[in-house]
């Protein structure tokens, strides 16, 4: 342990010793890599990681709160929540914390029921006044020693003393050089920070602060006083306070491995594995300690051809796992495979819309029409075993696709709340570029397997039939977006509703069921914007907030009855003392099959509403089919949109 200790100061005066003395034994860019990795880490905000109503992760980031304060062994720290940000952007106390609130009694269990926490410390910390090595650093584990109150501010705030477990080693954070720690046999396990009893109040606190002793009890009126007095804003903590140990204690284990070694536990050659929740979990890098997202569908690469965000720095390790991918069977991921009925019943459920049925314009698939008058429409083709099992049709289709090398990524979230976010689904366009929910890697289409141009065959018969029994004119699609799902993995709410694209898409899914469902977007179901903007030409579709209202306004306003900014008052006035917090519910819900196709017609569609799919089992592909408008293709990309299919891949619709 180094002879010198720092004492908390505030955080100007923190003098920055450049160096740390070693390297973590885990680290991230990103926060969702943590999460991704460490079992006892997965919160992707805040800085506590609970779960069933135990703390077991801490991150040490900008906001750890005055008085923080960290040695090799000790930690100091506020506990979050009960704040929010001032005008210059740090984090302060609105109310007073209590012992009910969650992060408070998250930590008091785990105090008491003896689990220790791991700590992260983030590059951006200001109490350790040493750089370290990376954006977010695994520490080690802590165990909770002490939790108490004090003043912040106005208010009061919850602090708690962390204690390193494992006293035998250097910590890395120490500084560059210093002395290791003494050993178990040179501590004093018995010390304990002064304690008394208040006058006042009978209860008894330790002493925190070199300035003096104070009642802890924050009901009393000697509360963070000393000797009756305000304390001083700079308080410094005593010695005592920081040097007394815990002694080993047997039962405090951590509950899971600091740093798991997932790897060693997957045998790439069992296909239950493979694709399985657990596959696609984050690993730490054997050569660099990095914790590593899984980017690829078949397995981790440590730097990552370019794919992380921009403003990373460049990350040079070599470190690649790609597993061996064993051929999922259809039987293992249908439970139903053989065993259903041949033709599926259609049970209506009058809490969705229930569609026109239609065994006989494209038979064999059953055809179920869901429209949403003056906006588009969906319309389910329903396949079958026979369909299913045809030369070249979706069973093959299902192996090939896992067969080919068809380059699926996950990609970073364009809009995600919290920045490296990847989509839970692997993607990968082939065709003119499109950029949906993430910016995905797009190849041309004479890069595409054979199977991709068989699934596209069958995409554009789908969008010819159903688009031309509508009555509309139907533009064939000229892209197609591969969909990977692993178990456990989906894709969120959002639309296909970007500018270039033609009002039809098209889908074919492989593998797993799935439910889809549709519902209205948030704006037009309330009538204005999350921020309480109201919608300029709101479209009043059937099943919004409140539809019976707007519609009045609306109608009185196209009529000149009422001004504009009548219009926009009613509307406001109406909102401020009705408000909604909920989204819609889902209007429309579709059991989506192996072989099956989906096509939704309409730019409103895309536009006033949104789609999520949940697939079921552990493996789904689903390759959609969309047809970019050709001024929105960059020059130097239209020969990735060019293909003729061979003959066999033109599809007739059996
Ligand atoms: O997985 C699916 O069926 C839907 C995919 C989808 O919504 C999309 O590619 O935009
Ligand atoms: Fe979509």
């Amino acid at each position: 342990m180094s002879a010198k200790r720092k004492r908390a100061t505030a955080e100007a005066e923190v003098p920055l010793t450049p160096t740390v003395d070693g390297e973590p034994p885990a680290w991230a860019n990103f926060r969702s890599e943590l999460g991704d990795t460490l079992p006892w880490f997965r919160a992707v905000q805040g800085g506590i990681y609970h779960k069933d109503g135990l703390a077991w992760g801490v991150l040490i980031s900008r906001d750890s709160g005055e008085r923080s304060y960290i040695d090799e062994e000790v930690v100091i720290t506020r506990i979050g929540g009960s704040c929010s940000r001032n005008a210059n952007g740090d984090l302060v106390h609105v109310k007073d914390q209590e012992k009910n609130d969650l992060m408070v009694k998250c930590l008091l269990n785990s105090m008491e029921q003896k689990v220790p926490v791991g700590i992260i410390i983030g590059e951006h910390n200001t109490v350790l006044g040493k750089r370290v090595p990376h954006p977010y650093n695994v520490m080690d584990y802590f165990r909770i020693t002490n939790i108490w109150f004090e003043c912040s501010g106005k208010r009061r705030a919850a602090k708690v003393r962390y204690e390193k477990l494992d006293l035998q080693s250097k910590s890395w954070w120490a500084d560059k050089g210093s002395l290791p720690p003494p050993s178990p046999e040179e501590r004093d396990f018995t010390s304990r920070p002064t304690s008394a009893e208040c006058n006042a109040c009978s209860h008894k606190s330790f002493q925190v602060f070199h300035e003096g002793w104070m009642c802890l009890q924050p009901s009393c009126t000697r509360f963070f006083k000393i000797e009756g007095l305000v304390a001083p804003a700079n308080l410094t903590y005593h010695q005592k306070f920081l040097s007394y140990r815990m002694a080993p204690d047997l039962v405090m284990k951590p509950h899971h491995s600091l740093i798991p070694d997932l790897l060693s536990t997957l045998d790439e050659n069992d296909a239950s594995v493979a694709t399985s929740r657990v596959a696609w979990k984050g690993i730490v890098c054997p050569q660099c300690r990095k914790c590593i997202s899984r980017k690829f569908w078949k397995g981790w690469k440590c730097s990552d051809d370019g794919t992380s965000i921009a403003t990373q720095p460049q990350h040079l390790c070599t470190f690649e796992k790609m597993t061996r991918m064993p051929i999922m069977s259809l039987r293992s991921v249908i439970d139903t495979l053989e065993i259903a009925p041949q033709k599926r019943a259609f049970i209506p459920d009058d809490r969705f819309m229930i569609p026109e049925v239609d065994d006989n314009s494209l038979a064999p698939y059953r055809r179920l029409v869901y429209i949403i008058p003056r906006v588009g429409h969906i319309t389910h083709l329903v396949s079958n075993r026979d369909i299913n099992d045809h030369p070249n049709g979706p069973n093959t289709m299902f192996t090939q696709l896992q067969l080919a090398d068809l380059g699926l990524q996950r990609f970073p979230l364009s809009n995600a709340v919290v920045p490296g976010t990847l989509t839970a689904h692997f993607a990968v366009n082939y065709g003119n570029p499109y950029k949906y929910v993430a910016p995905v890697n797009c190849k041309g289409f004479d890069e595409a397997p054979g199977v991709v141009l068989h699934a596209l065959g069958r995409l554009q018969w789908a969008t010819e039939k159903t688009v031309h029994l509508a009555g509309h004119k139907s533009y064939p699609p000229n892209e197609i977006l591969v969909l990977g799902y692993f178990a456990d993995m989906k894709i969120g709410y959002h639309d296909d509703g970007e500018t270039s694209l033609g009002p039809t898409i098209a889908t074919l899914s492989l593998g797993s069921r799935s439910i889809m469902q549709i519902r209205m977007k948030s704006k037009y179901y309330k009538g204005q914007s999350s921020r309480n903007t109201l919608l300029e030409n709101d479209p009043v579709l059937p099943g919004c907030a409140f539809q019976l209202q707007r519609q009045t306004w609306k109608t009185e306003f196209e009529r000149g009855m009422i001004t504009q900014s009548k219009y926009d008052q009613c509307r406001n006035e109406f909102f401020k003392s009705h408000r909604t917090q909920c989204e819609a519910k889902p209007c429309i819900k579709l059991q989506i099959h192996h072989g099956d196709m989906v096509v939704m017609h309409g730019e409103s569609l895309q536009r006033y509403y949104e789609h999520e799919v949940v697939p079921e089992n552990k493996l789904r592909f689903a390759l959609t089919a969309r047809h970019i408008k050709a001024e929105h293709v960059d020059p130097k990309d239209t020969h990735k949109g060019d293909f003729t299919l061979a003959g066999n891949q033109l599809y007739n619709g059996i």
